[in-house]
């Protein structure tokens, strides 16, 4: 038996697919309440966002799955020195997961990931595939649990598989999210962003686990803060419910150096934030 998973719960979705999402009006200021409730009760949302409409969804989901089967030794020239920013994945490690990154993704740097991988042009961003097992019975995990370092992740994937630890009043099991409509993103509140609020917002454990026998394809918008300046919560974000501030100032790309610095690879992003950080 695979990894056992809840069913679907109701999960928070936000239509922002409004021409009249306006800031000032009040269709706006229930939205920007919605996108608060749901980051701080759940962590996460599925966004209606039909921007990218599903033809152009699939021609780049196309152009990923050939970026995916270049050779090894060309993936392998997409290095970064900071972790997670350059090619993950592939053997000898992971058979099941494999990402490629793109920092800061102007056209400079999409053009020099471009011009190191190919002659055409693709999106900037962290796009990664998963294999499904062979020959695939069964559920694995192919993208174990974890929380996102950073501030914000939107993701744009092409099939199921990924799943959010949501509570169900005895700790927490995972359940898939399943987009309710073709053009939906996924929005995850990371690490840095829950301490930067003084812990109001969630960062939410979430895997990838396969149960069909089909690849999954899947872009990353990763919001990051700059490196070299130090973060705290503001003034406004110490209150009532949390009097004091709750994390200590931090770098970013110390913390992220700090959880993939541990031998058995990462330690959560989490748990590096509150065993070092919290006060
Ligand atoms: O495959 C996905 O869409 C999720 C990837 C993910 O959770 C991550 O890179 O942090
Ligand atoms: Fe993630």
């Amino acid at each position: 038996m695979g990894p056992e998973t809840a069913p679907p719960p109701k999960l928070p979705c936000i239509d922002l697919s409004s021409d009249e999402l306006i800031p000032g009006t009040p269709l706006w200021d229930r939205t920007v309440a919605e996108v608060l409730r749901a980051s701080v009760e759940f962590g996460f949302f599925e966004v209606v966002y039909p921007a990218i409409d599903v033809s152009e969804r699939r021609v780049m989901f196309a152009k990923l799955a050939e970026l995916f089967a270049l050779p090894l030794e060309t993936k392998w020239r997409n290095t970064h020195d900071r972790p997670y920013h350059g090619y993950i994945g592939g053997p000898p490690n992971n058979l099941l997961y494999e990402s490629l990154g793109v920092d800061l993704a102007d056209d400079m740097e999409v053009d020099r990931f471009t011009g190191l991988m190919w002659p055409q042009g693709n999106p900037g961003f962290r796009v990664m595939e998963y294999k499904p097992p062979e020959p695939s019975p069964d559920a694995v995990i192919n993208l174990k649990s974890h929380t996102d370092t950073n501030f914000i992740t939107v993701l744009c994937e092409n099939s199921g598989g990924l799943e959010v630890l949501v509570d169900d009043g005895s700790g927490g099991t995972f359940a898939p999210l399943v987009a309710t409509m073709p053009g939906s993103l996924f929005v995850f509140i990371g690490d840095a962003f829950m301490a930067w609020s003084n812990g109001r917002l969630r960062s939410v454990p979430h895997r990838v686990v396969l149960r069909e026998d089909k690849p999954r394809l899947s872009t990353g918008l990763f919001m990051l803060p700059e490196g070299g300046w130090m973060i705290e919560a503001p003034e406004d974000l110490i209150g009532d419910e949390n009097p004091r501030r709750l994390y200590r100032p931090f770098e970013y790309f110390d913390i992220l150096t700090r959880c993939y610095a541990n031998p058995v690879k990462n330690m959560s992003g989490q748990q590096v934030f509150n065993e070092l950080l919290r006060l």
